[in-house]
């Protein structure tokens, strides 16, 4: 679904990927590890199309990709609802405020499905960390991502709201597939099909 070719990057005369390759097939849950500053983001946001390669090329198999920047990129102010309506792509609800009633019922229904469905009306500012991942997968569900690239879904959790996160972000597999920046090595290869680790602006495949 997304392959890296040789891709590398470099900003400030900094080299920040050299020569990457690895790729992202249907079906697969995919982890990228590495120390703080070995450029995971930088990695996931060339795939996102956020930021472009300095040589290499990206093959993108998938009309829609949802990223999930490391800040989650939520609405704080506004309800878990309407976090998840805005992320539905109906241009007309987010300057009025008002939303078809097919749409408001899907968005339900994906918030359900992460099981928030008692919490709609809530402002996102209330909710727990792991509950602020719930209604970011909730958006990419709703925008028909076919692949979701997240930055450290699960950091700052606790074991357990941790494991919950992945599970679910592993569900996402069923719509396509999964790439997910993490640190805990031993989550990684429990929850995950394949692992890279990023070392020295390489990519290198470790399960
Ligand atoms: N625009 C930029 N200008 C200069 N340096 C940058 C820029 N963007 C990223 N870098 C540097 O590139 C390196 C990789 O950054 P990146 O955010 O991709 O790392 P990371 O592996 O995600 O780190 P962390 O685990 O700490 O989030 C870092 O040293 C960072 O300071």
């Amino acid at each position: 679904m997304l392959r890296y070719i040789n891709v590398s990057y470099a900003v400030n005369g900094k080299t920040i990927l050299r020569d990457v390759t690895l790729e992202i097939n249907r079906g697969e849950a995919v982890a990228l590890l590495g120390k703080s500053g070995a450029g995971k983001t930088t990695l996931l946001k060339i795939g996102a199309g956020i930021l472009k390669p300095t040589s290499g090329i990206i093959e993108r198999h998938v009309s829609r990709i949802g990223y999930i920047p490391q800040s989650i990129g939520l609405i704080e102010g506004a309800t878990v609802l309407e976090n998840v309506l805005i992320a539905s792509g109906n241009p007309l609800g987010i300057f009025t405020g008002r939303w078809p009633r097919h749409l408001i019922e899907k968005a339900v229904q994906v918030l359900r499905q992460v099981g928030l469905g008692d919490r709609l009306r809530e402002p996102v500012a209330n909710l727990s960390g792991g509950e602020k991942q719930r209604v970011a997968v909730a958006r990419a569900l709703i925008y028909g991502a076919e692949i979701i690239l997240a930055d450290e879904p699960v950091s700052n959790l606790d074991l357990q709201t941790a494991e919950d996160v992945l599970k679910l972000l592993i569900a996402f597999k069923e719509n396509g597939a999964v790439l997910a920046v993490l640190h805990d090595v031993d989550l990684a290869i429990k929850y995950f099909d394949k692992g890279y680790r990023l070392e020295g602006g390489k990519a290198y495949r470790i399960w």
